[in-house]
């Protein structure tokens, strides 16, 4: 067995998968052959769910079922409303959250003894987590804002749902329809850090619940999802400061700063996905008359590129530099963009993991020990 060393498994082909492919030079990302460009253009969050976990894109009959099977899977039991109360009087960030209250779901799962081989079953547990997510998510927010849950509404859409249980109101189609493109754009992107995680564990055959839950935990670090949340306090942070931004920029990255929602392991051009968002920020600030953040960001990537030359370093900004913009100015507090990160990056997680169990294989890499090989035993007293 080669002994060459792979930190951080970079470029280590470990599974075949259908589900998306990425070509990093081209900044070109596909969800089973369809483009985002056209994904984020045309397809519903339903849609996309669709084509991820049954390999196709729906006929209106099955799209219809799908939804209506979704929607009547979103009321999370009144346990784990208690449990968000709890989490909330201990001021637990909304991710951490997340993460215990999918873990808490499991509790009421109707088919909890099923076996973790039958991909059915995994897939209809995989879906009741997914149409869960938002209601968790909205009801806790709802709560350590003081006010009270909002229950889901079958009639509603994933993205529009959502969006009624946060503010308690209908959105309008130019909110519900930003978001659901939100949501299609970050639903999979291969075998990434949090894709993997869940991969691992259901590859020792735990069941869905803790691969979900591995998977936001491993979502959550700033290095993966927790760097949107990053970008839009940098973003605020320059704002407040009354400092010129450029030069903000300029002495943070002197101090060492790793410039969230830029660089990639697998882009070296801008993600394909910034530049739809970054179109969206655009033209809701255009719309709204606010462009302040988009025009920061904006001027930031610029200057990085023409004073820093950070594309020369293949730096480029990644999905999670213009996703802040859009939700801020969809009123969505900011510790909430990593948490809507996981509510569209759970469809993935699903996705391969039905994928990856089809031919099931433990998952078990290997490290070089480089330590001690023979000490001698010394006993407790003489150390
Ligand atoms: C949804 C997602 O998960 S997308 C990624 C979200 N994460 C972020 O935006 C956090 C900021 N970005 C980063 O930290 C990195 O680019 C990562 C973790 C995403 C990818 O990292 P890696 O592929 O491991 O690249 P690595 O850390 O080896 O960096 C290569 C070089 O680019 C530099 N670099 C990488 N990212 C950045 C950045 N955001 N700002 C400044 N320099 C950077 C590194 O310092 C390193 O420079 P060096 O060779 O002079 O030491
Ligand atoms: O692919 C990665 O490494 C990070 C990720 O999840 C994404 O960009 O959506």
């Amino acid at each position: 067995m080669a002994d060459e060393l792979h930190k951080g498994l970079e470029g280590v082909l470990v599974a075949e998968s259908s589900l998306s492919y990425i070509d990093g030079d081209e900044g070109k990302l596909v969800y089973r052959g369809y483009t985002i460009e056209d994904l984020a253009e045309n397809a519903s969050y339903e849609e996309v769910l669709y084509l991820l976990w049954h390999g196709e894109l729906p006929t209106r009959a099955e799209l219809d079922a799908f939804e209506s099977e979704m929607a009547a899977e979103r009321d999370i039991d009144d346990a784990v409303v208690d449990l968000l109360r709890d989490l909330v009087d201990a001021d637990e960030d909304p991710m951490n959250a997340l993460r215990t209250a999918v873990s808490q779901l499991s509790a009421y799962e109707p088919e909890d003894d099923a076996d973790p081989e039958d991909l059915d079953a995994s897939l209809r547990k995989g879906r009741r987590i997914t149409a869960k997510i938002p209601t968790i998510l909205a009801a806790y927010d709802r709560l350590r804002r003081g006010e009270d849950v909002v229950e889901p509404r079958e009639d509603l859409g994933h993205a529009a749902n959502f969006l009624y249980m946060f503010t308690g109101e209908e959105p309008d189609d130019v909110a519900a329809e930003t978001f659901d493109m939100a949501l299609t754009l970050h639903a999979d992107h291969g075998l990434n850090a949090s894709t993997f995680t869940s991969m691992v564990i259901a590859s020792t055959l735990a069941d869905m619940y803790s691969s979900v839950t591995g998977g936001i935990g491993a979502l959550s670090g700033s290095l993966h999802g927790g760097a949107n949340q990053d970008v839009m306090e940098l973003l605020v942070e320059v704002e407040e400061s009354g400092k010129d931004p450029l030069q903000w920029v300029d002495d943070a990255i002197a101090d060492g700063l790793r410039v969230p929602g830029w660089g990639h392991r697998v882009y070296n051009v801008k993600d394909p996905r910034a530049v739809i968002l970054e179109r969206k920020s655009k033209d809701l600030g255009n719309a709204s008359g606010e462009k302040k953040w988009y025009d920061i960001a904006h001027d930031i990537e610029q200057y990085l590129i023409d004073e820093k030359n950070f594309d020369e370093k293949g730096l480029a900004p990644n999905v999670d530099f213009y996703s802040g913009t859009v939700y801020y100015q969809l009123g969505i507090p900011l510790d909430l963009y990593t948490p809507i990160f996981a509510m569209s990056r759970v469809g993935g997680w699903v996705g391969h993991v039905l994928e990856y169990q089809e031919d099931n294989r433990l998952i078990r890499p290997r490290g070089r020990y480089i330590g001690d090989e023979s000490n001698d035993w010394t006993p407790i007293d003489e150390r």
